[in-house]
């Protein structure tokens, strides 16, 4: 068996399509004034407006001009939910997180991010957008020389946030990743897990409404993995909307929550509490 069929997807997309038509400029002004804030409190998950609509995009990379990297992909992604992107290697799915931050863009389709269409935003708007993201990366992309304050910090002194937030906001975020006693080390002095605590702090230091990451635990053994998915589910429970690209099966088939499946580009299922469903 490759692949579990996909009821789920079919409902889903069936339900909820067109649901981005009403959308309105004003909703990324809605975006940033509805950023959670960081308690730790079962909120139940929303519905509504869509965050996230792909229609029918797809990307066609100059250098494979016949094998799109991703085809003809339409679906909706809703406040509060916790997504796993799944796939073999080269199905899609950095290409999907590269186009949700607009590092690419799509060759057919639009994406639209609380309402923006991505593919008609003026690049002076990009870093707007990517305010409202947060992303985690496999390798941490760490700055060496600086402490966990600093790295965390430095979010927060490239959009000019003041002295007095970043006293604040930077320490009850690395409480909440659970690494308030070690603020001044660098990450040569970390361990893996810490480390990736540290990206995810700086990922949600602005209080994004979406969080990305792209292999949060490819580097890590099973351990450090499950406590970081534990966190990735708290921020999830402050109202985040988290969305997670994996190979982790076990943590997959464990966390039973929604799942989008790639196949050498295309949507092949998009199962509520869904499994990795693929042959390794
Ligand atoms: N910059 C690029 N130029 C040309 N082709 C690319 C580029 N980036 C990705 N591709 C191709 O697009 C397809 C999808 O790649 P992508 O990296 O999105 O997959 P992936 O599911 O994230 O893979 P992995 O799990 O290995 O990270 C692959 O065939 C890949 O070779």
């Amino acid at each position: 068996m490759t692949n579990v069929p996909s009821q789920g997807g079919s409902a889903r997309q069936a339900g909820r399509s067109g649901a981005h038509a009403a959308h309105s400029r004003q909703a990324t002004t809605q975006l940033s004034a509805s950023l959670p804030v960081l308690e730790v409190d079962d909120i139940p998950q929303q519905a509504g407006t869509p965050v996230i609509t792909f229609d029918h995009v797809t990307k066609v990379y100059p250098a494979q001009p016949n094998k799109p990297a991703l085809n003809d992909i339409t679906l909706q992604i809703y406040a509060g939910e916790f997504i796993f992107l799944v796939g073999h290697s080269g199905s899609g799915k950095s290409t999907f997180i590269r186009m949700l931050i607009r590092e690419v863009k799509p060759t057919q389709g639009h994406i639209y991010v609380a309402d923006e269409d991505l593919t008609s935003m003026r690049n002076w708007r990009v870093p707007y957008l990517r305010r409202n993201i947060g992303c985690v990366f496999q390798d941490f992309k760490l700055l060496p020389n600086k402490t966990v304050f600093e790295n965390v910090a430095f979010a927060l002194e490239v959009i000019g946030k003041s002295r007095h937030v970043i006293k604040t906001q930077v320490p009850e975020v690395l409480r909440l990743v659970g690494l308030q006693d070690k603020l001044n080390k660098r990450p040569d002095q970390l361990s893996g897990g810490e480390q990736q605590r540290v990206s995810i702090a700086r990922a949600i230091v602005n209080r994004p409404p979406l969080l990305v990451c792209d292999e949060p635990t490819g580097n890590l053994d099973p351990q450090t993995s499950r406590g970081i998915m534990d966190l990735l589910e708290r921020i999830n429970r402050t109202g985040t909307t988290v969305l997670v690209a994996t190979h982790d099966r076990e943590m997959v088939d464990n966390m039973r929550r929604r799942v989008i499946a790639l196949d050498r580009g295309h949507l092949t299922r998009d199962q509520d509490r869904g499994v990795y469903g693929f042959d390794v």
